[in-house]
């Protein structure tokens, strides 16, 4: 039996924080950004011949402002990150894959849950890890298409009331899980 739970959401909602609490209950956790990663480095002579660098941060701040090299980007990157996907998930088991852009990338879950908060607490959360305020807007620009579907989960409250509702959707999901 396999079982997927996708959580989504915008930047700096609590994802992470969320896909954790489904690793600690003996989930399989998959994180898209991470997966991303490792493609960028396997694919870096393409993405120098396209943006002249291959630094991260460099490249952020081109396609975070110009649509048309986000989607450039996307063509190369997007294609093997869904191959890694597959093969990561072929086996039965219980599988949370975190992925900001889950409807972009076309992945399709047994459970969607969305973590939102204010944009405010977004800025709050993501200035504790050094983020730049304008660079947080640019990404959520790119984000609109990040929708709210399945299950919502607001997270603009603390930790333990996230910890609360994730108990109960867990227990809720235990009853119906198939195993
Ligand atoms: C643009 C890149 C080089 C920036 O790398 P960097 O290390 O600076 O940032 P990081 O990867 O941590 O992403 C920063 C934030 O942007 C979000 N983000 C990343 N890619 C995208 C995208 N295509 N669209 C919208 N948001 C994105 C991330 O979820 C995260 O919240 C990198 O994010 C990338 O290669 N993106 C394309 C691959 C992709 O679509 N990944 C998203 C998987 S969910
Ligand atoms: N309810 C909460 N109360 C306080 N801090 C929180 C809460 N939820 C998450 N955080 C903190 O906010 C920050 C962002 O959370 P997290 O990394 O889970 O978000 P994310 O959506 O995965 O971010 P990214 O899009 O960058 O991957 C982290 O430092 C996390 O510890």
């Amino acid at each position: 039996m396999k079982y997927t739970i996708c959580v989504t959401g915008k930047i700096g909602t609590g994802k992470s924080t969320v896909s954790n609490f489904f690793k600690e209950k003996g989930f399989k956790y998959i994180n898209m950004d991470e997966i991303g990663k490792e493609v960028f480095y396997s694919k870096s002579k393409e993405i120098k011949a396209l943006f002249g660098t291959d630094n991260r941060k460099e490249i952020s701040k081109i396609v975070f402002t110009q649509k048309d090299m986000l989607k450039k980007l996307e063509q190369i990157l997007h294609p093997p990150m869904l191959k890694k996907l597959e093969n990561l998930t072929q086996n039965n088991g219980l599988y949370v894959i975190e992925a900001a852009i889950k409807r972009r990338l076309k992945i399709t879950c047994d459970l969607t849950i969305t973590v939102t908060c204010s944009k405010d607490v977004i800025h709050k959360r993501l200035a504790n890890r050094g983020l730049n305020k304008s660079m947080v807007d640019k990404i959520l620009e790119n984000q609109s298409d990040i929708l709210d579907e399945g299950i919502i989960i607001r997270n603009d409250y603390s930790l333990e009331l996230l910890n609360e509702k994730l108990e109960k959707i867990f227990a809720i999901l235990t009853k119906t899980l198939p195993c």
